[in-house]
This record gives C-alpha cells, structure tokens and sequence, in this order.
C-alpha cells in the first residue's frame, strides 16, 4: 500500500523507503524523510518540526510547511481583515479527496479546502484550493492551486508554502539570490521596512535575525551546508521569503523548542508582495518541488 489514511493524516510510502506525512489539520506536510543520493539508505528527516509543535488542530503547526492563503503575515487587504496572521488555510481541516498517482515514481495525493461555516465567521469570498503533495524517491513536490468559482467576482489573495528546511542554521548558505530587491521585515520602522533592499551577498545566511522577502523568486534555489542540502525548484510563485527568527525573536515563540532556531530555515516561496487577483473562474498553481542534493 503505497499510502496509509487514518483519520487525521495521510502517510505516503515511496517503494525505495521515502515517506511523508500530512496532517489533515492545515495540510501540513510534517514529516519528509528521504535517504541520501549516496551512501546510508536509511531515509533522513528533512524538515524541522518543533518538539514543542501543538498537533491536535487547536494551533497552526510549528513547523513542517504550513499552507499560508490568503493573506502572509497581519491582514493588509479589506477582504481579510478579520483573518489572523498568514490566514485560515493552515488552521482548517482539509478534506482528503483523491490518489492521483500512484506508480514506481511516486505516489500523489490530492487535499482540499472549500468555503465553510468556520471560515464564513472571518472570511466571506468564495474560494476552491487543492494541494496536491507527490512524493518520489529523493523528492517531495506540494503545489497549491487556488480557484475562483465567482461567476462575475475577482478573488485577490497571498499564498505562500512556509517550508522549514531541517538544517544547521548557523552554516547554511542560499543561492542564488545575489541582486535581488527585498524587504527587511527585520527593520524597526516602517520607513526602513518598506524600503526595498538590493541583496549584495552571493550566499546568504541566516547568523543573525533574517526575515527577509525577496521580490522575483528564482525557479531554483539551494540551501546548502557541509555535508548536507536541499533545493527547491519553483514554478509560478513571484516571492521568496527567507526566515530564521534566532535568539532574538526565537525566544519570543511559545511553541519554538529551546533553540530549535538552530535546526531549520524557513524557505518559503509565494506570492506576497501585494496581491495576486483571479479573475472570476480562474485558477493558479503555485508548485515547490524540495530535492535531495
Ligand atoms: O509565528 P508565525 O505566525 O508562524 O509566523 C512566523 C514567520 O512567518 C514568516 O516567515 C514571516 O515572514 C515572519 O515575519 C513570521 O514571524
């Protein structure tokens, strides 16, 4: 059985020993274990999971990648202004909907979120996402599609995949994002905030406080540190956010383990930088496919 479905997840079982694991809560992918492209067969975890991470559906997951739609930090838009920060999506239950590959490459399946009557106390735009999560032997690809069913209405939203990337956060570098324009959401004043940034350095890391959103995404992206590394390769998403809160904020998170900063990066493709508008019967799909280096 290459899946496994209990009542609150879904596992994913790859032939050559990979597996994942979503939780139906948010469909939040939690767990990505994947072997080495050499070497050791035994599948590693690839991303960080907070010891601390609530994980009964009372509280977003600390970790994983949580599903943000359809505003990325405090509510900026008129149509989300009761929402909480990063939205509903990753504090809903999705509904499980379909296997949609299942063959010696991989095995996929395919969560989905419609309007309900918990989301219609906060948010009243009409709405249709799909998560589609493919897992292959050294690769975990999760792409969000969002619809607007409106006969006549446009549907304006932020959309992001907050990916912890297990790691050592101290020795990572991230390439390439030399030249890029970005927001320091780091900076105290909203002057500075809004001030668009030209990256200066060819491998950025994240020693200190980094909450950084660097306009244009590039389609790939390397996290790499000795003896270890991921890539993301990216399809339709125009920002990339990269998030290590350190100490300084670290220590702020309630549900952060104790130093848990020092274990992941967040590299979080999306489309954040003002709003993306669809018009009424569109669709668009953002695609993040993680790899094993
Ligand atoms: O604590 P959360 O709501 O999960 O947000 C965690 C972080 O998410 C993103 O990376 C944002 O850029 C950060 O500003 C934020 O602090």
């Amino acid at each position: 059985m290459p899946y496994q479905k209990t009542h609150d997840k879904v596992l994913l079982i790859h032939p050559k020993g990979a597996t994942a694991e979503i939780l139906l809560f948010g469909a939040t992918v939690t767990s990505w274990k994947s072997a080495e492209r050499s070497g050791p067969r035994e599948p590693v975890e690839r991303l960080f999971v907070s010891s601390k991470a609530v994980l009964d559906g009372s509280k977003a997951v600390r970790g994983g990648i949580p599903v943000v739609f359809p505003c990325f930090g405090p509510p900026e838009h008129p149509d989300h202004s009761k929402l909480p920060q990063h939205g509903f999506a990753r504090n809903e239950f999705w509904a499980f909907d379909s296997v949609v590959t299942d063959d010696d490459a991989g095995v996929s399946v395919r969560l989905t979120l419609q309007p309900n009557s918990n989301i219609a106390k906060l948010y009243t735009k009409d709405f249709q996402l799909a998560y589609v999560v493919t897992l292959a032997e050294h690769e975990l690809s999760t792409d969000i599609h969002v619809s607007n069913p409106s006969a006549s209405e446009a549907l304006d939203f932020q959309a992001l995949l907050h990916t912890y990337i297990r790691a050592p956060a101290n020795d990572v570098s991230i390439s390439p994002l030399l030249g890029k324009l970005y927001i320091d959401k780091t900076e105290k004043s909203l002057g500075a905030r809004n001030t668009l940034k030209e990256e200066k350095r060819s491998a950025v890391d994240v020693r200190t406080f980094t909450d950084s959103v660097y306009e244009d995404a590039p389609p790939r992206v390397d996290v790499s540190w000795p003896g270890g590394g991921v890539g993301l390769k990216l399809g339709g998403f125009t920002t990339l956010t990269v998030w290590n809160p350190q100490a300084e904020a670290g220590s702020k998170i309630g549900d952060m383990e104790e130093n848990g900063w020092e274990r992941f990066v967040c590299i979080e493709p999306g489309c954040v930088r003002g709003f993306k508008q669809l018009g009424a019967g569109e669709t668009w799909i953002g695609q993040q496919v993680l790899v094993v280096v």
